[in-house]
């Protein structure tokens, strides 16, 4: 499980968020909504001691990860997955050593295992056949799947998912989040989902964190939003294509 609690960040005298506070339970898909700049980057990345907080704590099976040597952190990191928004893809190497990479720098894995790892993780993103591919070949979905394929590799109890969806059309954007599922039911990966896309949050999420106004300002079931009476958090919902069915 990981806990957040009494989060609060700030960059030079710019406050991000206060006080949050909330907890992500094992197996568990949660998504971290909001406008753009309040924070959910910010965040992800205190979710790994990318960042640290002015205070607070984020506490992994009990621990919290900020009081952690530099050896401890590094195994933490190690069970955290990251999609990143662009798919962060090395473009001077392969799409098959883009996957490798993290076997090659942390484990000593031998050619065979790496193949046969590497393959499988293509397998598992519908990719099997483009491993000699130049990266500069790939679409942009294809770059997701291969950024997603990367995030799985080292086998990660946490995958962190930066905006999945952006800039791909509906139809790829319906099978990012299909994988999304698939991830979290095969792998048994808790996931953690920052998100513009309402239609990602209503078919992926669980769980749904609302960041605004310099804080967390809603927290809860997926299908308790509809019947929420926060103002913002059902502004958010009805600015973008989803509407809310009256009860
Ligand atoms: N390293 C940093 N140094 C200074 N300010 C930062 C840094 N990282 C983020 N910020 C600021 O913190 C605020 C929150 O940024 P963040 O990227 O987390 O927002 P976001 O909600 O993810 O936005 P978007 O949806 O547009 O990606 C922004 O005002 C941003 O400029």
């Amino acid at each position: 499980m990981i806990e957040i609690k009494n989060l609060t960040k700030s960059f030079g005298d710019m406050l991000v968020w206060e006080d949050v506070s909330f907890k992500i339970e094992d197996g568990e898909t949660i998504a971290v909504i909001g406008r753009s700049g309040t924070g959910k980057s910010v965040l992800l990345k205190h979710l790994n001691a990318l960042l640290y907080p002015d205070s607070g704590e984020v506490l992994i099976d009990g621990k919290c990860i900020f009081e952690l040597s530099y050896t401890e952190l590094r195994k933490v990191r190690q069970r955290f997955g990251i999609l990143f928004q662009g798919g962060a893809l090395f473009d001077s190497i392969n799409t098959f050593e883009n996957i490798a990479f993290p076997l090659r720098y942390f484990t000593d894995q031998s050619e065979e295992e790496i193949e046969h790892n590497v393959h499988e993780a293509l397998d598992m993103v519908n990719l099997e056949s483009v491993g000699s591919k130049s990266t500069a070949e790939l679409s942009g979905g294809m770059r997701k799947r291969v950024g997603l394929a990367r995030a799985i590799i080292l086998k990660p109890d946490y995958l962190l998912y930066d905006e999945p969806t952006s800039g791909l059309d509906p139809k790829t954007s319906g099978e990012i989040n299909e994988l999304i599922i698939t991830m979290a039911d095969s792998l048994d990966i808790t996931s953690i989902v920052i998100t513009h896309d309402m239609h990602s949050v209503l078919e992926v999420a669980e769980t749904v964190a609302f960041l605004d106004d310099q804080k967390l300002s809603w927290f809860g079931k997926k299908d308790d939003m509809q019947n929420s009476d926060n103002k913002q958090l059902l502004d958010f919902i009805t600015a973008s294509e989803y509407q809310i069915k009256p009860n």
